[in-house]
């Protein structure tokens, strides 16, 4: 049987998650917001902004503007875009459009001004149940899914059936993909590592060193596991590689998002400017605001939060901001 899947959003992540599970043989609906995009890959079958290189076989990858079309004719829907804008993107569905379907978040942000996660979001939204849900967690960037690199994925969700079903249609000869049951643990993880490595690029852009952020993210998984015990004391293996491997890429690599627009920040750049400049978003940027008001009320010792928030919120100047972070490292 051909898996039906309605891929929502037209950035990176998505042209990638077309990519490979189109190439394994799924239908691929897939939802992009601009027409000109949907028209450039209907004729050309590359996605002009994102993974241009990319080549769908258009036999499989059905592109269009028109939601619920796509979400109609899907067994799954896989949600990539970044978190702020997915009440809008979803805005048009009805409450009982995704009643029949298997839902994964391959989102790695939260509701801003909500401050849920996304799985909570659409659990809510459309009357779902948890056993109907699932995360696409990581170390995954998707330039390297484009150049066929070997990647690693964990599928979060309670349905440990669905999350292998899922697991089954990601795998191939550069993608390993495994099951695991923590979904909110994998979910704020997820969010976490992209407040750090905007604090790494930072930490970078004001002319710390390699020395510097290994305390950093030392201390980050600190504060990582101090906020996820908090919230959900679960047993948890955050050396595993949907934490601890999702950080260190995002932390380290060139490819990152978050760190690229915390380095712009670290050398200067208003939060407008940097965000004008790069064409991609750091969800990092909108996770710093939610986990800082969700953890008024739990009140961990989150120092590096603090610092990301008070630079990116209040304005406070990254040199000053980092003199007191660093104190507070160990
Ligand atoms: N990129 C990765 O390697 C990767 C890996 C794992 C998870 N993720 C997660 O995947 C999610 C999507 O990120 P991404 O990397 O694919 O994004 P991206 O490449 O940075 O692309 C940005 C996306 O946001 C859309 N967008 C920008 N402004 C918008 C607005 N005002 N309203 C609606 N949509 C808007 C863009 O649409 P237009 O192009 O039409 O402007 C585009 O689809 C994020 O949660 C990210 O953390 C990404
Ligand atoms: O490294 P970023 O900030 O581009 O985030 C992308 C993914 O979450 C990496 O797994």
């Amino acid at each position: 049987m051909v898996e039906k899947i309605a891929m929502i959003g037209g950035g990176s992540w998505a042209t990638a998650l077309t990519k490979i599970l189109s190439e394994n043989g799924a239908q691929v609906g897939w939802w992009l917001r601009s027409k000109d995009d949907v028209q450039h890959l209907l004729r050309t079958r590359h996605n002009p902004r994102y993974l241009s290189s990319v080549a769908f076989d258009l036999n499989r990858v059905f592109p269009s503007t028109d939601l619920k079309e796509v979400v109609e004719d899907a067994d799954w829907l896989v949600l990539a875009v970044p978190a702020a804008f997915v009440q809008g993107a979803l805005d048009k569905l009805d409450r009982d459009a995704l009643r029949d379907k298997r839902v994964i978040s391959a989102i790695k942000g939260m509701i801003p001004g909500k401050n849920v996660l996304v799985t909570d979001y659409v659990a809510e939204r459309f009357r779902l149940d948890v056993e109907q849900l699932g995360v696409v967690a990581g170390p995954c960037h998707a330039e390297e899914v484009a150049l066929e690199k070997q990647s690693y994925l964990t599928i979060g969700g309670p349905d440990l059936e669905l999350a292998e079903d899922f697991c089954q249609l990601l795998r191939n000869r550069y993608v390993k993909a495994h099951p695991a049951a923590d979904l909110d643990g994998i979910e704020y993880c997820a969010v976490m590592k992209n407040i750090i490595a905007l604090t790494c690029g930072i930490a970078h852009g004001l002319g710390y060193g390699d020395n510097f952020q290994a305390v950093l993210v030392s201390n980050a998984v600190q504060e990582i596991r101090r906020f996820l015990y908090a919230l959900s004391p679960n047993q948890r293996d955050l050396s595993a590689s949907a934490y601890l491997g999702d950080l260190l890429v995002t932390a380290y690599s060139q490819f990152s998002r978050n760190r690229t627009f915390g380095n712009m920040v670290g050398r200067g750049y208003s939060v407008k400017s940097a965000q004008m400049e790069m064409n991609m978003v750091a969800e990092g940027y909108y996770a710093v605001k939610s986990i800082y008001e969700l953890n008024k009320k739990l009140k961990v010792s989150m120092p590096i939060t603090n610092a990301a928030y008070h630079i990116l919120y209040e304005k406070i100047s990254p040199a000053v901001e980092l003199e007191i972070l660093k104190e507070k490292l160990k």
